[in-house]
């Protein structure tokens, strides 16, 4: 028998009318043989108000145990609706809160962006497993988790999304099902530019580059949960149909969010282009790729600032590069020189960690500073840091560097 985690928005549960329609179509999925476990978030806004109304009562003086604890009560509200609502159309079901002594999800005591325990989480879900298997349908408080002296605490806002991957993660569920008010993941924000187009399956490792960029859909920390085996969808609640297809959530791919630390096989060589104001020019850095590109040289990576850009390039493309590059600074006003600098070691540190992990870079640069090992360039996103050193220090650093993922 399947098991399916499904977690609706605020929007899907946004009024009466629409609590009856998730709630029926949660029974319809119970009826053709699923088990199914629901996750609700807060009624449309209530979050938003309840923050609100504590900032016009209390203002500055809220403690945020005290902002936990009321913005709790939209999923606190929002659970209760939904069970009575499934037990009125013939279902038995129950409501987890963080006060039903099954929770599952327990936090650390950080009240408003707590880090979940997975151990003791995992171990706890057992209890909602033998509900499931008694047939009663768990509709579990999105968002929330129970701190260390039993506290209520909240894992940021839009938090609902993790609690639903989180959960099937610890249920080994066969399928997570985020139930929202567009029809999927599409090219773009749909209420941003309306010809937006459906996509019909996205990675995640793309989606998560996507929702830490602000793309609303999804909670960006919820896809560390997923797990490639347990499949995953985002849908539209006008269908109607927890069967309806959506966006498919593939991956994460074997090896990709593994976490490793490499120095690249061969030096790169970083050419300076210097220029008054050169940022100023639009399509300067089209040119400047585009002349590269044209001689297949490929661009290992490229920084700027307001009066250079400094290109990385591998050193056997490195004499090419210059001197395509030095007929651009030519043929172009706001340059007026460029410089081939040193060969680098460019050393490529890769973590899902690095998103949510305060001072990883000084982790990283610390032993560097410590053994006198200078960086010439680094860059960072939210997956990986790549840093150039001089090509002698390449092995030193890349060795120091995987310590510090050790
Ligand atoms: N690339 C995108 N694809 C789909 N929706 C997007 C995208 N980027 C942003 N969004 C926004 O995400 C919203 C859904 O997230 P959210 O409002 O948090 O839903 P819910 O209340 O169901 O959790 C959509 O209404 C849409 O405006
Ligand atoms: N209600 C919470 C949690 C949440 O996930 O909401 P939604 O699924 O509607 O984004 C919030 O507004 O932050």
């Amino acid at each position: 028998m399947d098991l399916i985690v499904v977690k609706f928005g605020g929007t899907s549960v946004g009024d009466g009318s629409r609590i009856k329609k998730a709630a029926q179509s949660v029974v319809n999925e119970y009826m053709k043989g699923s088990q199914v476990v629901v996750v609700v978030s807060a009624v449309n806004k209530t979050t938003d108000e309840l923050i609100g109304l504590s900032n016009d009562a209390i203002g500055t003086g809220l403690t945020d145990k005290q902002k936990a604890e009321i913005m709790a009560m939209g999923e606190l509200t929002s659970a209760r609706l939904f069970s009575a609502t499934i037990e009125s159309l013939g279902v038995k079901s129950e409501f987890i809160d963080p006060y039903n002594k099954l929770w599952p999800i327990i936090t650390d005591s950080n009240s408003l962006e707590a880090k979940i325990d997975l151990n003791t989480s995992n171990k706890k879900t057992e209890g909602i497993k033998q509900l499931v298997n008694q047939g009663v349908i768990p509709v579990i408080c999105g968002f929330l988790g129970k701190g260390p002296s039993g506290e209520i605490t909240t894992l940021g806002r839009g938090g609902s999304d993790i609690t639903a991957f989180l959960m099937g993660h610890c249920l080994d569920a066969n399928e997570v099902v985020i139930v929202t008010d567009v029809d999927g993941v599409m090219s773009t924000d749909p209420n941003k530019i309306e010809d937006a187009e459906l996509l019909d399956t996205i990675s995640v490792e793309e989606l998560r580059d996507l929702a830490t960029h602000g793309a609303q859909v999804l909670h960006p920390h919820a896809l560390k949960y997923k797990d490639p085996l347990i499949s995953a969808k985002i849908i539209n609640f006008a269908n109607e149909d927890l069967s309806s297809k959506g966006t498919r959530i593939v991956g994460p791919f074997e090896g990709e969010m593994l976490k490793c630390v490499t120095l690249y096989k061969d030096p790169i060589s970083l050419i300076a282009i210097v220029g008054e104001a050169m940022l100023k020019k639009v399509g300067l850095m089209a040119k400047l790729t585009t002349a590269l590109a044209d001689d297949g040289i490929n661009i290992f990576g490229m920084s700027a600032g307001q009066n250079s850009i400094t290109v990385f390039v591998n050193k056997v493309d490195s004499n090419k590069a210059y001197l395509l590059l030095h007929q651009l600074v030519i043929d172009t006003d706001v340059l007026s020189s460029l410089s081939l600098g040193r060969d680098t070691a460019m050393i490529t540190f890769v973590s899902p960690d690095i998103i949510e992990t305060p001072g990883i870079i000084s982790d990283i640069t610390e032993p560097l500073r410590k053994n006198n090992i200078n960086i010439l360039e680094i860059t960072s996103s939210q997956t990986a840091v790549v840093l150039f050193v001089d090509w002698e220090d390449g092995e030193k650093a890349h060795k120091l560097i995987t310590e510090v993922l050790e």
